[in-house]
């Protein structure tokens, strides 16, 4: 009997990931679907013939079976057949897939039961989504590790693939999404998973000058030429043991691209001035806004790099597809604020709550962090409003005002508004914006302001 080849993934959450048995003659296939499926946060128990995968369903502990159909010492049907009659309470939810789709078979499978019947090539983001939903439907959808990154399921995803790519250190990981949507974070909580040893060294590609990009990747050696008076490591050097982000990698020009092509085919790089390869012992993490699809397609971006670095890409969402994590990250920049300057508490009000969930984030996550910094200086009391949140343009007629123009007419806006939501209450309004009553009438009286005959005192 061949016995099984097992895998556990790393993640430290309560319940284990769910174990699927895989049973796949073809040694390529067999080892690829493992492997995607070991990265994707599962247990692999990789069956190489319908006898060893019978034994071992037989034998429970299963989530999901994922079979193919013509298997060298059986058929699957034969296989799934033999299960559900001998050991049907370790049978789990079954998908199978097939090199020759044949209309029979599939009908057969699924009257048996089988929850899904797939054709060859399998896309593996499909088939991953696919056993992730039939294990949320059976009930042993992985429970997701909370992540520092963020409370959506998003997030938590994203923090679980990390947990599972963390221990592949040779392989190269190319975070994709929006300017400002948190990749140097996700890079850096890769590089806190991997156990945080050496450094995490990040290189804009896009802002090294092209006289400087051999020195700055793969460093000097003294007297390399005139004027270099000290040995200088590169990136690659730098970040050893550690991590090294080549951000923008998208904007890096030509001549770096082929230079870092090198570097990947090679893994070792070799100083200006030296003659030593030294060998390239850093987690490589890729990450860009761009479409580098769309940028190899145009011939902007090198096909051969982008195959090199386009191992496992992760994607960061933009807030808009993850609505929940809006308020928590506000909150987190409130805490900032609250650490850095105890005496200056500053928290939402229902109105800014809304304003914030109601905003649609084009610059993501540092455009939310601005957002809150900004009202947390600016404010003039404690409880954030919606106007502290988002800049207002000047009114009409305003644009060509001196600033103690603006000034006035910003704090006029300001007092009315805080007037306004404190139902003209003096006292009230006065400790809201952090006056006393006689400040506040003060103000009121050179702005004009008035209680409302109905106002309150
Ligand atoms: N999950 C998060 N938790 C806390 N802060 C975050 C998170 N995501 C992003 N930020 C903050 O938002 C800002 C932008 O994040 P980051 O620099 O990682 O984005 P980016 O996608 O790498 O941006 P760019 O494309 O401009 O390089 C940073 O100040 C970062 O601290």
């Amino acid at each position: 009997m061949v016995r099984p080849s097992t895998s556990a993934s790393p993640g430290a959450g309560a319940a284990p990931p769910p174990r699927v048995a895989l049973v796949e003659d073809d040694p390529i296939l067999g080892e690829s679907l493992a492997e995607h499926l070991q990265l994707e946060g599962f247990r692999v128990d990789w069956y190489r013939t319908a006898s060893a995968g019978y034994c071992g369903i037989a034998a429970g502990g299963h989530d999901l079976l994922l079979s193919d159909v013509r298997l060298g010492d059986g058929h699957g049907r034969h296989l799934y057949e033999r299960l559900q009659a001998d050991a049907p309470e370790n049978l789990p939810p079954a998908i199978f897939i097939t090199a020759y789709a044949d209309i029979d078979d599939a009908v057969a499978l699924l009257k048996l039961g089988a929850a899904d019947y797939l054709t060859k090539p399998v896309d593996p983001e499909r088939l991953v989504a696919r056993l992730r939903e039939i294990c949320r439907c059976a009930g042993c959808a992985p429970a997701r590790d909370p992540s520092p990154m963020g409370v959506s399921p998003a997030m938590r995803e994203l923090e679980a693939r990390l947990q599972a790519i963390a221990r592949y250190r040779d392989m190269p990981v190319l975070i994709l999404g929006p300017t400002g949507v948190g990749k140097e974070v996700v890079a850096r909580r890769l590089h806190e998973l991997q156990g945080g040893t050496g450094r995490l060294v990040a290189l804009n590609c896009a802002a090294v000058p092209e006289g400087l990009v051999e020195t700055e990747l793969f460093g000097q050696r003294r007297g390399a030429f005139t004027g270099a008076e000290h040995s200088r490591p590169g990136v690659f050097e730098q970040a050893a043991g550690g991590t090294l982000l080549l951000d923008e990698v998208g904007d890096m020009p030509e001549a770096m691209q082929a230079k870092l092509l090198r570097v990947l085919q090679d893994r070792t790089v070799t100083p200006v001035g030296g003659s030593e390869p030294i060998p390239v012992r850093a987690r490589l993490v890729f990450a860009t806004h761009r479409d580098l699809e769309a940028d190899v397609a145009a011939g902007r971006f090198r096909k051969d790099l982008y195959y090199r670095i386009h191992v496992v890409s992760l994607r960061v969402p933009p807030l808009a597809e993850r609505p929940d994590d809006i308020l928590w990250l506000a909150e987190g920049f409130l805490d900032q604020h609250r650490r850095r300057y105890p005496a200056e508490p500053r928290q939402l009000s229902p109105a800014a709550r809304e304003a914030l969930l109601a905003h649609d984030w084009p610059g993501q996550v540092r455009e939310l962090q601005h957002a809150i910094e900004r009202a947390c200086v600016f404010a003039a009391g404690p409880v954030l409003a919606p106007q502290d949140l988002f800049l207002e343009r000047p009114p009409d007629g305003q644009a060509g005002a001196s600033l103690s123009e603006r000034l006035g007419a910003s704090e006029r806006a300001h007092l009315e508004r805080a007037l306004a939501a404190n139902g003209w209450r003096i006292t009230r309004t006065a400790e809201a914006l952090g006056l006393s009553r006689k400040g506040l009438w003060q103000k009121m009286r050179r702005h004009g302001l008035q209680v409302p005959r109905a106002g309150g005192r």
